[in-house]
Formats: C-alpha cells, structure tokens, sequence
C-alpha cells in the first residue's frame, strides 16, 4: 500500500475540524459542503473490500431524495448488495480519523479484515445528478487510485442501475451485460415480451404519466423509452428542465403529503407514478371522479406482484415457497389481506432496504418492499433456472405461464429496488390481468395513518426490539404507548431513531384519520417527555 500518496492527496480532501459522520442506512447523508473527504475515503475503502472480496465494488454519489443542497455516499457490495455491517463501521471510523491517522486505519482495516494488499482492486463509479456529484465522484477516484484501484466511471446512473452494473461484472455476465445499453435490452426485451402476451382490452396503447422528481430517473427513462416503446409510452413530468430536485415533487414528497406532484397534470382517473431523487423507489397514484387523490405505496406494489407471482404458480404447478418481507410501517390491512385473504407468510424486518432483502432471500421467492415504494422480486437460483427451464417445455396454458414468470423474472431488478424495473413490472401486471389502477387500489383498504418526528437530545435513548416495533429504552416509555394504543380501535403506533435524519419516527395508524392523528400526536408528547426532547413540545396537527 503507497501510503504516502494516500497522504498526499488526503491534504486536498481536507477534513473539516470536529466534524463526525456516521455511515447510516443509506451510507453518509450531509450537506454537500462536508462531504468532500468522505467522498475520497470512501474511494479508499473501497479498494480495500475490492481486495478483500476479489471482485468488483461499487461507490454511488447521491442523496436520494434528500434536498438538492446535500449528498451522499454508498457502497455496493459484491452482488449488488448494500456494504456488509462490518464494513459500514470501517466506513464511519475511517471517515471520522483525522488526516494524520488515516494511513494507520487503513493498515487496522487490512490487518483486522485479512485484506491480501497484493490482490488487484476495481471500483465502479456512478453519480446522481446534483450539481456537487460530479466533483464528488472525482474525489472518490482520487481515493482509488491513491491506493493503486482501477477504476470505470458509469458517470451519471440512477442509484439501482450500479447495482446492477456491480451485479454483471462480479457474475461473468450472467445476469446480464455490464453497460447502459445491456441494462435497457434486458428489462426492455422482458417488458415487450410480457406485454405482447396481454389481451389488451380496451387499453390498446398504454400511457403513465411518470414524475421523475427533477432528477435522474428522468434522464434515464428518456434514454430508454424508445426501447419499450412497443408496450408503453410514457410522459415525463418534473423532469429536471425547470424545477429543483425533490422539491415539492417525488416518491418521497407524494408519500408523505400523500398529496399529488407539482408539475403534473392529473385528469380523473389516469395512472400516474413518481420516483425519488435516485430512481430506486416509486409509488402510484390517481384522482377519483370526485377529484379525490389515492395513493397506491409499496405495500400494494407488494400485494400486486406476490399475488400475480402465486397465481402463475399455481397454473403451471409448482409449489415453491413464496414469502412476502415488509417493515413496521406497513400498513395493518395489507399485513392482513397478504395472511389473512392471500394466504402469503409475511415477515417483518428492521428498517432500511438492506434487512428486507437478505431477509427476502431465504425464499424460492422472496418479495420486498418498504412502504414508501422501494422494493424488488428475488428469485432463488434454483427456481429461475426451473422456470426458465419449463418454459421451454411446457405448453398451452401452462407453457403461457412458464414464459410469463421467466420474463418477470428477467424484468426484476434483483440486485435493488429500482424503480424503472419495478414501473414496468406493475404495467405488465396491469395488462397482463386487464386491471386498472382503482381496480388495484381496491384490493384492500388502507388504515388511516400518520408519521411525525420528533427532536430529541441524543436520539440513540430510544432503542427498540421486534423489528422496531417495541421500545427498550427509556424505561416506561413502551408502557405508555401500548395504554395509548389501546384507547383507540384497529391502532398500532410505535417509535424508532431514524437512520438518515437527526429525529426520531413516530408512526400510528387507528379506524379514522382524526384517530391516528391524536395517537402520533400522543405518542410524540411521551417521546417527548421521556426521551429528552428539545426545542418545541409537539403540537398536534403536525405533518411529518
Ligand atoms: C420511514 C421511512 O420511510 N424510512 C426511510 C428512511 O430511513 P430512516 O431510518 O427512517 O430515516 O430512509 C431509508 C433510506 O432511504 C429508507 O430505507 C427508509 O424506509
Ligand atoms: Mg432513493
């Protein structure tokens, strides 16, 4: 390891004094202005997993949906899959050490983590479109190359599009080719196919009206809608011409407010979709005929895909097992309607997609998807090359199916969430069962619910249990909000630290939305009082 050309360079990505960040659920999240040497220690870093790991590793510059002022880092592992834990604390020490420290944390990563320093490192780079990306994702070369890594700079990608980049290169190109190009011919190809097989009643050509929160989804689905064109025509909205990034726009915005985009006409009825910042989580919605505003999440995403997969299953017969992963914020109904009328096992896992999908992979079939609309299929090794294998051989109706569930397959994004993928899944879908979005929205009713965050001194006080869904500490706290939760019917509520903001979540659902109000609203008072909180006491009608 040249150290001393680590060093070097190091004094250009100056670390500013006291400052200490923490590799959370989504990598480093700050404003753009601290972020410069993070960017070249992740690049680092991630030579040194690449060593480790042999393989390719991947590093994305972007904040998903986070205010355009601000950035952010991660690292891809291996299989397209997000840092492993121990390595996230190496990131969060190695970004904290001071300059002069830095070799000797490397030499401590390498020695503790059995890095052989002669083995050769690649690293692939991507970067959202922020005005600070560009810059950044230069630091993180400069990190790279400081220590000898080779490099290939995809430039501008959505965040799931270098997950799938990482996920060729380090599988001999099996799952697909390592380019842009590749990337569009294969969920395209899968998409054409998969709509040919839809009767196309009445909807002889589909439209979506897609907003791309001024950011990269938009670039890239410009890119790539000449190739689906056949099955799809899409108009883009907040496309990054005019508006900022995420600004009153995006999947993030539209869930939260569960209120409509900026920038988007919606006439009664029509299908519309948003992505986040990053293209790696979407959500759908409509206006009623009364100018009502519905909002299909992640959970019905969720319920849609489970319930198309099991019915293909059935018709060609195989029994594997099918199991579908969700987070506390799930919606209480589509828990119950996916056990209760569905018959699908449903887990829960802590927050943060990379719990989801290792919790998904246990299965022949495994679906995940937060709430908020990040999500994907993951399909077993063994169970891919089954189907695809009768598909082949099998006939009528059931060859029908096989070919179905082969391209649905190939359609997955099964490295991440992504939202491009999962767009083009949900309009197979629709077609393929001749449903329209209020058909779908129509499966189950969503309990009425409500988030709120609260500032608390030290957020670490709260820790939790049962996938979140339980305090341990403060003492008390839990107590207080189980008798709160009994006061009200259908009612749920539990709190947590949150993993990207300085806060904690409070979530409740109850039978009416004036009920799930005043249970966050309560709920917020006791976090408040026995958790520390600063500033002003929570008032009630808060939106979080
Ligand atoms: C309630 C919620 O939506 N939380 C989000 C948010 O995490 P927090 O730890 O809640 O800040 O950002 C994560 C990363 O994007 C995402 O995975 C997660 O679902
Ligand atoms: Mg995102």
């Amino acid at each position: 390891m040249d150290l001393g050309a680590v060093t070097q360079r190091s004094a250009l990505h100056a670390k500013p004094s006291g400052l200490v960040l923490q590799y959370g659920t989504a990598g480093f999240r700050a404003h753009a202005g601290h972020l410069d040497h993070i960017m070249y220690r992740m690049g680092l870093l991630a030579v040194l997993r690449s060593k480790q790991t042999k393989s390719t590793i991947g590093v994305m510059v972007t904040a998903s949906h986070n205010p355009e002022e601000d950035n952010g880092v991660k690292l891809i592992d291996p299989l397209g899959e997000m840092l492993a834990p121990s390595w996230e604390e190496h990131a969060t020490r190695l970004a904290n050490a001071e300059e002069q420290e830095l070799p000797r944390e490397l030499v401590g990563i390498s020695e503790r983590e059995a890095v052989d320093l002669q083995q050769d490192a690649f690293v692939v780079v991507g970067r959202d479109t922020r005005a600070s990306s560009e810059k950044f994702s230069q630091s993180v070369i400069d990190g790279v190359t400081a220590l000898g890594g080779l490099f290939h700079d995809y430039g501008l990608l959505t965040t799931p599009q270098l997950h799938y980049m990482v996920y060729c290169r380090n599988t001999g190109g099996q799952y697909g080719k390592a380019t842009v190009e590749g990337y569009y011919q294969k969920l395209s190809k899968a998409f054409v196919e998969l709509t040919k097989q839809a009767s196309c009643s009445g909807d002889e050509h589909r439209t979506l009206k897609v907003d791309c929160a001024n950011g990269i989804g938009a670039l890239k689905l410009k890119e790539m809608q000449q190739y689906f064109s056949q099955g799809l025509s899409v108009q883009l909205f907040n496309d990054g011409t005019k508006g900022k990034l995420n600004h009153l726009c995006g999947a993030d915005f539209v869930k939260s407010h569960q209120k409509p985009p900026e920038g988007m006409e919606m006439k009664s009825n029509e299908r519309c979709c948003s992505f986040d910042g990053d293209a790696d989580r979407i959500v759908y919605y409509y206006r009623d005929a009364d100018g009502q505003f519905h909002l299909i999440d992640g959970d019905k995403i969720a319920t849609l895909v489970s319930s198309f997969l099991k019915d293909l299953l059935v018709e060609i017969g195989e029994n594997f097992n099918v199991g579908v992963v969700q987070t506390a914020y799930a919606n209480g109904s589509s828990t119950r309607y996916l056990q209760e009328v569905m018959k699908v096992p449903v887990y829960c896992t802590k927050t943060g997609v990379k719990h989801l999908h290792h919790k998904a992979q246990e299965f022949d079939i495994g679906v995940y998807f937060e709430a908020n609309g990040h999500g994907t299929a993951l399909f077993s090794k063994a169970v891919e090359m089954k189907i695809k294998q009768l598909a082949k051989e099998l006939e009528d109706n059931k060859g029908k199916a096989a070919k179905m569930l082969a391209n649905v397959i190939d359609l997955f994004n099964q490295a991440a969430g992504d939202a491009i993928s999962d767009m083009l899944v949900i309009e197979a879908i629709l077609a393929l069962k001749g449903l329209t979005a209020q058909q779908w929205d129509a499966l189950y009713r969503d309990l009425p619910n409500r988030q709120l965050k609260v500032k608390v001194a030290d957020r670490r006080v709260i820790s939790t249990t049962d996938a979140e869904r339980q305090v341990l500490t403060p003492p008390g706290l839990q107590e207080v909000i189980s008798d709160l939760v009994k006061q009200y019917r259908l009612s749920r509520a539990f709190v947590r630290p949150s993993g990207t903001e300085d806060v904690i979540r409070v979530y409740a659902e109850a039978d009416s939305q004036a009920n799930a109000d005043s249970l966050a609203h309560e709920v917020s008072l006791a976090v408040f009082q026995l958790a520390g909180g600063t500033g002003e006491r929570p008032t009630s009608g808060l939106c979080g």
